[in-house]
């Protein structure tokens, strides 16, 4: 099958603090149209290896390529681990997506930032059901709710860093579900670390396994 060619390309990467390496010689693409996975015990280095890719700290060695659609100063979505709202939690679903939106210079929204609001919505899945309070929805559907704020703006990439952790089995195939849709559909690129691998192989297209002392496994899943 053709490779995309727009992508991210790690070369040989190495990172370190202090004396401490985190990891050497690393090298992986990220597609355009990827859902990469990155896997690996606690404290191993994945959130290094994202903040890395994302620019926020220096390499000690190697390079990172990016193809023409990708620019350094990558725009990014970012969902962590689940964080409850309370039952008495007050603003819809639509109000709390919105709550991402630029500062307004005026007190209400204008019709472009309405649709921006609605797209994310119905990309997530929401849309239907966003007049509801948040506080009432389901553990799936308020992660979906973070989902829509993290893809406000579309960005080029979107992270998940163990957000399905602390969802029930039918929230997190829920949230992975619409994740797909977002991939499959809208060609929305996503970077997914995770500790779950019946979640990586049913959802990832490639895996990067960060597995200590410089040694790492790279594959296509799916
Ligand atoms: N700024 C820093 N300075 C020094 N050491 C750091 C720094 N950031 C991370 N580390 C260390 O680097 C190692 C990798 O941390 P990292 O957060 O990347 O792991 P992780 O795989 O994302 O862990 P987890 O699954 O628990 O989130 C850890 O030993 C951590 O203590």
């Amino acid at each position: 099958m053709k490779q995309p060619t727009d992508f991210i390309e790690a070369k040989n990467i190495s990172v370190s603090f202090s004396q401490h390496e985190i990891f050497s010689n690393l090298s992986f693409k990220i597609f355009d149209d990827d859902f990469f996975c990155l896997i690996g015990k606690n404290g191993i280095g994945k959130t290094t290896l994202v903040k890395t890719i994302l620019g926020q700290l220096h390499k000690t060695n190697g390079e990172i390529i990016f193809s023409k659609k990708f620019k350094s100063s990558l725009s990014f979505g970012y969902v962590p681990q689940f964080r409850n709202i309370d039952q008495d939690y007050p603003l819809s679903i639509r109000n709390f997506v919105s709550l991402r939106l630029f500062q307004p210079l005026v007190p209400w929204f204008s019709k472009k930032e309405k649709d921006i609001v609605d797209t994310a919505l119905k990309r997530v899945g929401i849309f239907d059901i966003a007049s509801r309070k948040l506080g009432s929805a389901s553990g799936g559907e308020k992660q979906k709710a973070y989902l829509a704020q993290a893809i406000l703006y579309d960005p080029q990439l979107l992270i998940l860093d163990e957000s399905t952790a602390s969802l029930d089995t039918v929230s997190k195939f829920d949230v992975m579900d619409a994740v797909k849709n977002l991939n499959d559909k809208y060609g929305t690129t996503v970077i997914f670390i995770s500790h779950d691998i019946p979640l990586v192989e049913k959802y990832g297209k490639h895996s990067l396994e960060l597995k200590g002392d410089g040694k790492y496994s790279y594959k296509k899943i799916n």
